[in-house]
């Protein structure tokens, strides 16, 4: 663990970018995430987070900037890197910190998440603990968690339904444990990164907002209103 006082230095104050494109989406791929990770350090980015040991191995080969991996399975439930075995093998690709649930939900292999987190202590391997609410994460901090962040805030049964990004947490977050708070999700505008700031992260992360184009085109496509085709067209400059 000696790694982790600089790897958390290195994060201080910046802004993380989660380069993540799941199969089907046109951008997925370990070349495609590169160079997304690639743009993003090119415009400031402190950090990257990435999933799936073959991004994670990728983009370590392009960058020595701090790393946060995960490994998504399936959609639901404990679905961020679910059990201690993917949670070493992301480390093995070579995140630097690894990002794991961290709800109070059962997870898939037994462990709780004390043995789990006690487990990649004891490896040597740093874990951001992603957390829905308050409790979860003085759980995750008192549990030995490297960080604690708001990834699943908006994202389990008791959290659904949230709008924009929840700086509230990210507040009583940082003013109830003793670990840096990273703010994530549902961070669209620069603003909203200021505000988590001013709340208390440590880190922020952004991802949507900067790295999937499609649901960035939808924002754009969705502003256009109902009657502007036929406005425009009967402005009468139809050259047919
Ligand atoms: C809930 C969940 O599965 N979150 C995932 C965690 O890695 C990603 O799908 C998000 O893109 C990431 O948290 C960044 O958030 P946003 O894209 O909203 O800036």
């Amino acid at each position: 663990m000696h790694h982790i006082p600089s790897l958390l230095d290195r994060l201080r104050g910046r802004l993380v970018v989660s380069c993540q494109a799941r199969v089907g989406e046109p951008l997925h791929g370990s070349a495609h995430m590169t160079a997304m990770a690639l743009s993003a350090i090119a415009g400031g980015a402190g950090g990257i987070r990435c999933e799936g040991p073959e991004d994670v191995r990728a983009i370590r080969n392009a960058t020595d900037l701090p790393l946060i991996g995960l490994w998504k399975v399936g959609h639901e439930g404990v679905y961020i890197t679910p059990t201690l075995e993917h949670a070493v093998q992301v480390a093995e690709a070579g995140a630097d910190l690894v990002a794991i649930d961290a709800t109070a939900r059962q997870r898939p292999d037994g462990r709780t998440l004390d043995e789990t987190i006690a487990a990649l202590t004891e490896r040597g391997i740093g874990v951001m603990a992603d957390v829905s609410t308050l409790d979860e994460g003085i759980a995750a901090a008192r549990a030995g968690a490297t960080v604690v962040g708001t990834t699943l805030s908006g994202y389990t049964p008791d959290t659904t339904g949230a709008s924009g990004p929840d700086v509230a947490l990210v507040a009583a977050l940082a003013a109830a444990v003793d670990v840096p708070v990273i703010a994530e999700g549902r961070i669209q505008r620069p603003g909203q990164l200021a505000a988590a700031f001013d709340a208390g992260a440590w880190a922020v992360v952004v991802g949507g907002a900067i790295t999937r184009p499609a649901s960035i085109t939808a924002g754009f496509v969705e502003a256009i209103p109902a009657d502007a085709g036929r406005r425009a067209a009967e402005r009468g400059r139809l050259h047919v």
